[in-house]
């Protein structure tokens, strides 16, 4: 444990579904009490670990990318798929191929897949859409999230999920992972857990034992897939997406994948290169991904 006197490590928690497999983990291990969990969507996440009111948190990929220089990526864990991620889609009235011209609603909770579904239609199907940024709170006037104006949208998390779930007539729904393994033959990172810098150097032992929690968590959940379906579908009952089965939450456990592998690593320097040729993040950070040194990997490599 932390010595007495030094402050509680505050860590975000992202409040949508996809992490409710950690909140359940972190339960069972009872690791969580020595930490302040603070629960927020990404964005809110973000901007809080940047201005230094958490000290680790999940971020989006792209927030990450941007503040590099400020952040460190916490080994082994992240946010991701190697294919259908069911949480994180381009929802469109039409074919993709007609969007030239039409108006892409993109989420402002999301950073990552908003950039993914520009990539994804510029660059693999050749449309050039003109975007608009959509509130989350615009969701629920227009049937799938997708404003009426608009050809498409970028709808991530809980209400993304929902669309997967129960596909509204007249809709298509879009996997950008999905998308993305089938352009790239890569898994998609849509987030990672980022450690403010100074706070690695100031407090190494505790960001190990953070992420030590956090890695124990997500072994837990996956030991016991049945028990976080349940307790992400009692969760889910009082949130604005609504309720979910648990076979459905099943399913999307077992899409989500968690780990930070080699493989995540060389699809998140393949995105930031093609992220970093279209000016959206600094330049490719192929040197700019170090384990933080005082900090091992987990049952691997340090
Ligand atoms: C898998 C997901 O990844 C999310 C996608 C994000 C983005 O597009 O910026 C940010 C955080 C993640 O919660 C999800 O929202 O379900």
């Amino acid at each position: 444990m932390k010595p007495s006197g030094s402050p509680r490590t505050r860590l975000g928690d992202i409040s949508f579904l996809n992490c409710a497999p950690i909140r359940w983990g972190l339960s069972d291990s009872g690791a969580a009490h020595g930490i302040d969990v603070i629960s927020a969507p990404p964005e809110r996440l973000a901007a809080g670990l940047l201005a230094g009111d958490l000290d680790i948190s999940p971020v989006s990929l792209v927030r990450y990318l941007r503040h590099a220089d400020d952040l460190c990526l916490l080994p082994g864990l992240a946010i991701g798929s190697d294919g259908p991620v069911r949480s994180c889609h381009l929802v469109s009235r039409g074919p993709l191929e007609e969007l030239d011209g039409r108006v892409v609603a993109l989420s402002e909770a999301s950073r990552s897949t908003a950039l993914l579904a520009r990539m994804l239609l510029e660059d693999a199907i050749g449309v050039r859409p003109v975007y608009r940024a959509l509130r989350r709170d615009a969701l629920g006037h227009d049937p799938g999230g997708v404003p009426r104006t608009a050809g498409a949208a970028v709808v991530i998390g809980d209400d993304a999920l929902r669309l997967w779930a129960d596909a509204p007539g007249g809709l298509t729904v879009h996997d950008t992972g999905e998308m993305w393994r089938n352009w790239t033959g890569l898994p998609m990172v849509f987030a990672v857990w980022a450690v403010r810098r100074t706070f690695a150097q100031d407090h190494p032992d505790a960001v190990a034992q953070v992420g030590a929690a956090l890695t124990d968590a997500v072994r837990r959940a996956r030991a016991h897939p049945r028990e976080v379906a349940a307790a992400a579908a009692r969760e889910a009952r009082g949130s604005s997406a609504g309720a979910f089965g648990e076979g459905v939450l099943l399913d999307y456990y077992r899409a989500l994948d968690y780990s930070l592998g080699d493989r995540q690593l060389a699809a998140i320097q393949e995105f930031s290169e093609r992220a970093a040729a279209r000016g959206e993040v600094p330049a490719p950070l192929s040197a700019r991904i170090p384990m933080p040194a005082r900090i091992p990997i987990l049952g691997g490599r340090t």
